[in-house]
């Protein structure tokens, strides 16, 4: 049965996933977002408040799940963490395939998967996109964030896959540690050649 081709983009942490996915979308191409997806899920009467409440008592409240506090409950305690993402990740993976059934007839669509490498997704799809930038952009990018702090970013940093290992990986490498005009240059360049590619 025929499907559209599935692109996957990835990076780390302020890499600029979702500012490159945003330029897929405004060209066209159907963007699946796992990160959004898990925040509408997270929202007040949304699917994953139960059994989040239950695993993580207090990380819930009116507003949905308490982001800041369930992140304080799991990022430096990796048994926590896996908890969430077993609760979490199936969800996503329901959702992803849906998506998938909706856009059946679009020749491309584009999965923003964060943790793409690290939970071995690559073998799913049809090319993989890493964006990337130099190692002081990213820190400086991510430290801007309110509530970072220097000890959270080298923690977050210290779960995921090495951008060098990431860069090596990937099919296409879209750099975003240029101004935002060239990075969007180089995304329509790329969807031409992924069209070309999978047509
Ligand atoms: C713990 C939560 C509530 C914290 O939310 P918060 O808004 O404070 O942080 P945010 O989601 O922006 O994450 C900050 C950074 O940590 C990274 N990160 C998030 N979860 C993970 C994880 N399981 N492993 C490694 N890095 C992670 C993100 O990619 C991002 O770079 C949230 O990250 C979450 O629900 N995580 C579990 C689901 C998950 O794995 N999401 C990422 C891929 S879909
Ligand atoms: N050339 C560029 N490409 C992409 N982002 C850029 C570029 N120049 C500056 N930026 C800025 O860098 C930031 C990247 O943040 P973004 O939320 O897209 O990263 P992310 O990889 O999705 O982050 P996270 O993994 O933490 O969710 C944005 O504020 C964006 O405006």
């Amino acid at each position: 049965m025929k499907r559209p081709a599935i692109i996957a983009l990835t990076g780390s942490i302020g890499m600029g996933k979702s500012t490159v996915a945003a330029m897929f979308e405004g060209a066209g191409i159907p963007v699946f977002d796992a990160d959004a997806e898990v925040r509408r899920l997270q929202q007040p009467r949304g699917d994953l408040i139960e059994p989040i409440e239950a695993a993580f008592p207090g990380s819930t409240g009116p507003g949905g799940v308490d982001r800041d506090a369930l992140g304080q409950m799991v990022f430096g305690d990796k048994e926590a963490l896996a908890r969430l993402e077993a609760i979490v990740h199936p969800a996503v993976a329901r959702a992803r395939q849906e998506f998938l059934i909706e856009h059946g007839n679009a020749p491309l669509v584009l999965f923003d998967i964060p943790l793409l490498f690290e939970k071995g997704g690559q073998e799913n799809v049809d090319a993989v996109v890493v964006v990337s930038a130099p190692a002081e952009v990213q820190r400086r990018r991510v430290l801007a964030r309110p509530g970072m702090t220097p000890d959270k970013f080298a923690h977050i940093l210290s779960l995921q896959t090495p951008d060098t290992e990431k860069r090596e990986k990937a099919d296409y490498v879209i750099d975003t540690g240029l101004p935002l005009s060239e990075t969007e240059d180089a995304v329509i360049e790329l969807i031409a050649v992924l069209q070309k590619r999978f047509s």
